[in-house]
């Protein structure tokens, strides 16, 4: 009990005044016109047989399909698992975008994942053929990639369509490859156009290269390698980060999070914006409490009030120079038109690609802040808190934005295996940040307030809470099978002797008895007190 009487102070400090942000995109709209700065969004994605290509690519189309000018946005897709299949899949994706983002504009239509959209019935925003029209091509599609996948081979005849294939022999294994780069749209080039001559976002496919001496860091490498590549080909101020299985469900959200970013009175704070992880395919009842609801609604919001939300690793916005290690400073302005524009004289696709390919190989992060510093932090199995812990720490605060339409969806654990497999990975990393350096207590001690890192702690406590729990969950079960009072008689004896107004409670009658001291003088037919086993009398 005295644990969680301490545990319980340390919730307290997010749940006594959480806030809840609305933004008015049709103002940043009116504002800034087509001044607003470019973005860069990248998915990241490490096995095609647990994440199958199909899904990938779904998630891919839905952010391409922002309601964001498309030469301003630029789609990254790390590839860890190194495989054609999902390059395939990629390309396969770049020539659907021409009909699927026209479509979703032409009818506004909500959520732009195909996969998510046709997974409803027909909705009459668009007349049936054309409905059906492009169902049957998304249809085709997927069942190409999908029979790829299964035979586990591209047909040749579609090697020959673009070079990247060739990246690819038999020698090429998930965890031993050389890096590979390849734009798929560039979105500067006259011909990246979809099939109503509107430009489209450049996409981008890489796999950073794998050896097996080389420690490869998981996402956080991922990452890392993703915001060097996309440093030489768009270089935009904003990096947004999706896992590849969250889609986008709501097509305002880039606007949504530059509303943050671009506020005049606090916008310059402002490191990151994160959203909630959301999931659709949530089991009746939510019988593993997998909705996360406490966290989405209470406790983000509330860690909002106090210098901002924890940095969970998907579905949040980063200025670029921020995540590369950026300190805070009063008079700090973001130079939002930088980013590459045009394509400099000379340089072809093929050369930018090759100078990508130097900055995603193993050894280039040897002897350099990455991965400290610079980026996101390494060594941990929830690199994200600690980055977005060391942003706090360096001055920014951040932002959690939760609209009503839920700004990502993506995919949780439905089973009680999966359920306990991630709460394990999410305890056991939270609490070993507890016990580094990185504990919220010490690092952040003198750079965010007491409040902030008792919110950063509630999720480091996780793994030590479950005793006390299961001790709760045991012994009071056991004591009660067994017939052993559960607190000790005598100890209520001597309050009784202590206190003379008693033990006040009610029975089914709704009358309330009190249980005096001076016993001795009660009417013995009364019922008997609960808790000290002694007669009581009405009042
Ligand atoms: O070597 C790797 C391992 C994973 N991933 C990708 O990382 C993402 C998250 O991995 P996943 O196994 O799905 O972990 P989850 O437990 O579902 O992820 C939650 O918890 C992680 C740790 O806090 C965060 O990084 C994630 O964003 C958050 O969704 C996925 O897109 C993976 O494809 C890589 O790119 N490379
Ligand atoms: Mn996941």
């Amino acid at each position: 009990e005295l644990w969680y009487a301490a545990y319980w102070v340390v919730t307290q400090s997010v749940r006594w005044s959480p806030v809840r942000r609305c933004t008015f995109r049709d103002r940043l709209t009116a504002r800034y016109g087509d001044r607003l700065p470019g973005v860069d969004i990248f998915v990241c994605t490490a096995d095609p047989l647990s994440e199958p290509p199909s899904l990938v690519i779904s998630t891919i189309l839905s952010v391409m399909a922002y309601n964001y000018p498309a030469e301003k946005l630029s789609v990254y897709l790390s590839d860890d698992g190194g495989s054609v299949l999902t390059f395939y899949a990629m390309w396969e994706a770049s020539l659907f975008a021409k009909h699927w983002l026209p479509f979703c504009k032409r009818y506004n239509i909500e959520p732009r994942s195909p996969a998510a959209y046709f997974s409803e019935s027909y909705q009459d925003l668009c007349t049936p053929k054309e409905w059906s029209f492009i169902k049957d091509m998304y249809d085709e599609m997927t069942e190409r990639i999908d029979t790829a996948v299964i035979s586990r081979k591209i047909p040749e005849e579609i090697r020959s369509n673009h070079k990247g294939f060739y990246e690819w022999n038999p020698e090429i294994t998930s965890k031993n490859h050389q890096p590979i780069v390849q734009v798929l749209i560039d979105g500067k080039d006259q011909k990246g156009v979809d099939s109503e001559g509107n430009v489209l976002p450049t996409l981008v496919y890489m796999a950073r290269e794998k050896r097996p001496q080389h420690h490869h860091n998981f996402k956080a490498g991922a990452m890392n390698a993703l915001i060097r590549v996309s440093s030489v080909i768009s270089n935009s101020p904003v990096i947004m980060n999706v896992d590849c299985d969250m889609y986008s469900n709501n097509n305002d959200t880039i606007r949504d999070a530059l509303c943050f970013f671009l506020d005049e009175e606090m916008g310059h704070k402002i490191g990151f914006v994160q959203y909630p992880q959301n999931y659709n395919n949530m089991t009746k009842n939510n019988l593993y409490g997998n909705s996360l609801h406490v966290i989405n609604e209470v406790e983000m919001g509330g860690m909002d009030s106090l210098g901002g939300p924890l940095y969970v690793g998907t579905g949040c916005f980063h200025r670029r120079e921020i995540l590369c290690g950026k300190r805070f400073t009063k008079d700090y302005q973001e130079d939002w038109n930088g980013g590459i524009k045009g394509r400099i004289q000379d340089t072809s696709i093929g050369e930018i690609e090759e100078k990508a390919k130097s900055l995603a190989t193993c050894t280039y992060e040897h002897d350099t802040q990455w991965g400290d510093e610079i980026g996101l932090k390494y060594g941990c199995p929830v690199e994200d808190v600690i980055t977005g812990l060391a942003i706090h720490c360096r001055g920014w605060e951040s932002v959690y934005s939760n609209p009503t339409r839920p700004a990502f969806m993506g995919l949780g654990p439905t089973t009680l295996a999966q359920t306990l497999l991630q709460h394990k990975r999410w305890s056991e990393g939270s609490f070993s940040i507890f016990l580094s350096k990185y504990c919220p207590f010490l690092f952040g001690h003198g750079k965010t307030n007491l409040r902030h890192q008792m919110g950063y702690c509630i999720y480091g406590l996780w793994a030590p809470n479950s005793l006390p729990t299961l001790y709760y969950v045991v012994i009071p079960s056991l004591a009660l099978l067994k017939g052993i009072p559960l607190f000790p008689k005598v100890m209520i004896h001597n309050m009784r002797k202590m206190s003379p107004c008693l033990h006040v409670f009610s029975i089914k009658t709704n009358e309330v008895f009190t249980c005096p001291s001076d016993y001795e003088s009660m009417d013995r037919t009364l019922h008997i007190c609960l808790l000290c086993e002694e007669h009581v009398q009405p009042i």
